[in-house]
């Protein structure tokens, strides 16, 4: 759509008093990367057949997954050809990768996100050396994915209940789904597109379960691509969000796999049967750590596309004057609102330095385990989860801010940001439901605070436990330092009030997991334990409203400098040049129920019954 930029963001763009440029090669880390992000930006975005003539919205639950696998299939090549060209794309060190430009792609998901991202994945992580070189092939005929959570069980993992029985008479597993409840449920691409899947079972040899193991199995033809004999597979149906995800099920009758296939680098099952076990038992949880971390980037990304849209359209909206007898203003001037989106802006900012620094925490860890060095991977889980459950649930909530904050346009899908909003929020539950990840991270500090209680020797991350105990803390002081301390009271007053409930439960003669059963709302809930006082808050108060003050000139540089291109944002309230209206006015032009000036329901249902009344 040619067309001038609308005035107000021209005006915005000149108030800007910062180096925009400068802010986006931060977030990019390095100039670097945002001139390689652009190079990758401009190759797949000028590539006509990954873009759609009808929105997708109009398709069919069928059609919908049609078009996005045939895009897939594209992007699959493009990536395969930047590979190939020593193009690193999927470096997380910068939140805008290829995966973000798939947003715009697919204005939805790529089927193939979980054979991308995890599948790969969790082989070069599992597999043994011989097992990578044979599964590894750039042109191998496998399309994958993650088949963990069943019917009956997603967050109690020991509880998964598909089986894989060796038989040392022929060295191969026996794979079966021995009821309703065991039939694999969820896993992104496995309804129609994968023909291969890693598989969490649960370990049998000689009549002994030895827990939970990764297996590799090949459930479709590679040639006819129907399903093998003994494997009943299909998709789940459509979801408040990630349509064209083909969420799949699966069934194993009694399937046969060759010992070989199962992931055999941190633990092994020998031809005679013998087990060898891992050094370290949740090495086989270690895709859903992987992901964990790399989701909180992703969310990062997702609060900026939010954040872009309803900063430019609240730059553009007039709607009400501030006094009667001025002109209306434009509702970005509206402080509530301005407290509504910057707040979203700065949370993206947070995220993506969290997820940077957790994915380098990542890759020191690994390095560490591969040395046979276990001893940070339980804080590393720890910090995982929590910021796992608090980012995901947070950036939903500030994404369907930012949506209500467009007001009744927020509510088009073509504003975007319903979309942005059911991918946000299915984050809270995949990949480790949002309390059950809380009470993980509880469990650790729990057992920290146990410690300290007894007076034993802590780690140093660990000291202000004892300060705490001691009644160390410093008075409140109103800066960066004074928050962090007040942060560290609170989770110190949280962990203690909970250990205590524990306690008391215990002494009350409840079993330990019943105890913390009881004790679980206060175990993830926070409570002011810091030594903020009144008048603090208030300074606190009239700080941040003098930020927002200070903040408001430069709204539409901060979402600039996130550099989201038009194609990936697919807003009509959100777009680089403001023309919004000209933008809704286009997009309801193609509604099919535009497409006939009467349309033939008037005359099958409509008109019989009007008419009859008149007479
Ligand atoms: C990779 C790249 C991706 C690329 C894409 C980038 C953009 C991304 C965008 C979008 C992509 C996403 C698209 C959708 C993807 C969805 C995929 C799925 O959903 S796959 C299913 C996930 N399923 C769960 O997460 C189950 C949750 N449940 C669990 O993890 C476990 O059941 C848990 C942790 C809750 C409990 O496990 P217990 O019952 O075996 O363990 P306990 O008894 O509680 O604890 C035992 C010990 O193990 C430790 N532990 C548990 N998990 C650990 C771990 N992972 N690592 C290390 N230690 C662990 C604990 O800290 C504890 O330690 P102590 O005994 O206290 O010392
Ligand atoms: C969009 C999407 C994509 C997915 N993709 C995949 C995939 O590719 N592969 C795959 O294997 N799986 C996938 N999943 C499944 C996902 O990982 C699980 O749904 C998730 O782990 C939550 O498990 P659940 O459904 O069993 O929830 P439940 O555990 O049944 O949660 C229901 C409620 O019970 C509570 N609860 C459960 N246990 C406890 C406890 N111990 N203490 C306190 N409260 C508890 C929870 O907090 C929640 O309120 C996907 C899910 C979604 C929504």
């Amino acid at each position: 759509m040619g067309g001038r930029v609308n005035e107000d963001l021209i005006k915005e763009r000149r108030k800007c008093t910062f180096d925009i440029k400068e802010l986006t090669h931060i977030i990019d880390c390095g100039e670097e990367n945002t001139i390689k992000r652009k190079q990758i930006d401009n190759y797949i975005l000028n590539i006509k057949e990954l873009w759609d003539d009808v929105p997708e919205e109009y398709l069919s639950h069928k059609e919908r997954y049609e078009n996005a696998i045939k895009k897939a299939f594209i992007v699959l090549k493009v990536l395969r050809q930047l590979h190939t060209g020593n193009i690193q794309i999927t470096d997380h060190r910068t939140p805008t990768n290829v995966y973000s430009i798939q947003d715009g792609i697919f204005r939805n998901v790529n089927p193939l996100l979980i054979h991308i991202g995890l599948f790969w994945s969790t082989i070069a992580a599992q597999a043994s050396t011989e097992q990578q070189a044979e599964w590894l092939q750039p042109d191998s005929s496998m399309i994958g994915t993650y088949v963990q959570t069943e019917l009956g069980h997603g967050s109690f993992i020991r509880g998964i209940e598909t089986t894989a029985t060796y038989d040392s008479t022929t060295d191969e597993f026996i794979l079966h789904t021995p009821r309703l409840s065991a039939y694999k449920w969820w896993p992104g691409g496995l309804g129609n597109t994968a023909n291969a899947c890693l598989v969490m079972a649960q370990l049998y040899i000689n009549g002994t379960c030895h827990g939970l193991h990764i297996f590799l199995a090949q459930i479709r033809d590679f040639d006819t691509h129907k399903p093998l004999p003994g494997i009943k597979v299909g998709e789940i149906g459509p979801k408040m969000g990630f349509n064209t995800a083909d969420n799949g099920f699966l069934g194993f009758d009694n399937h046969r796999i060759p010992r070989t296939n199962m992931l055999m680098k941190n633990v092994q099952v020998l031809r005679d049967g013998t087990y060898v076990k891992p050094k370290h038992d949740k090495l086989t949880y270690g895709s859903m750590l992987l992901t964990r971390v790399t989701l909180i980037s992703d969310l990062a990304y997702q609060l900026s596309k939010a954040a872009t849209i309803a900063v430019r359209y609240s730059a553009v909206r007039r709607q009400s004057p501030i006094k009667s007898n001025e002109p209306e203003r434009q509702i970005l001037d509206f402080v509530s609102q301005q407290h509504k989106l910057f707040i979203t802006i700065a949370s993206s900012h947070v995220y993506r330095v969290v997820g940077l620094w957790m994915w380098n925490s990542h890759k020191r860890v690994t390095a560490d385990i591969h040395e046979g060095n276990m001893g940070q991977l339980p804080e590393l889980h720890a910090l995982a989860c929590c910021l796992k459950a608090i980012s995901s649930r947070d950036a939903s909530a500030l994404v369907e801010q930012c949506r209500l904050a467009c007001g009744g346009h927020g509510y088009m899908m073509a504003s975007n940001l319903p979309q942005i909003y059911a991918y946000t929020t299915a984050a809270v539950t995949y990949e480790g439901e949002y309390t059950v990840l809380l009470l993980q991270t509880a469990r650790y500090l729990v057992k920290f605070w146990r410690l300290a209680a007894e007076h034993k020797p802590l780690p140093q991350n660990f000291a202000y436990f004892e300060d705490y105990i001691k009644k160390n803390f410093e008075q409140w002081r109103n800066s960066p330092e004074g928050i962090i301390e007040g942060f560290k009271a609170i989770v110190a007053g949280k962990t203690k009030a909970a250990y205590d409930t524990l306690q008391c439960n215990l002494r009350n003669g409840r079993e330990f997991e019943e105890a913390w059963n009881m004790a679980s709302v206060q175990l993830t809930n926070a409570s002011e334990y810091s030594t903020i006082s009144r008048n603090d808050i208030e300074a606190l108060q009239s700080r941040y409203e003098e930020l927002l003050a200070l903040i408001r000139p430069n709204a539409v540089g901060l979402v600039d400098a996130f550099d989201i291109r038009d194609e990936v944002l697919c807003s009509t309230l959100g777009a680089y040049d403001g023309r919004v209206y000209e933008r809704m006015m286009e997009e309801a032009s193609k509604s099919p129920l535009n497409e006939d000036v009467v349309n033939e329901s008037f005359h099958k249902y409509i008109r019989p019954v009007t008419m009859k009344n008149k007479l």
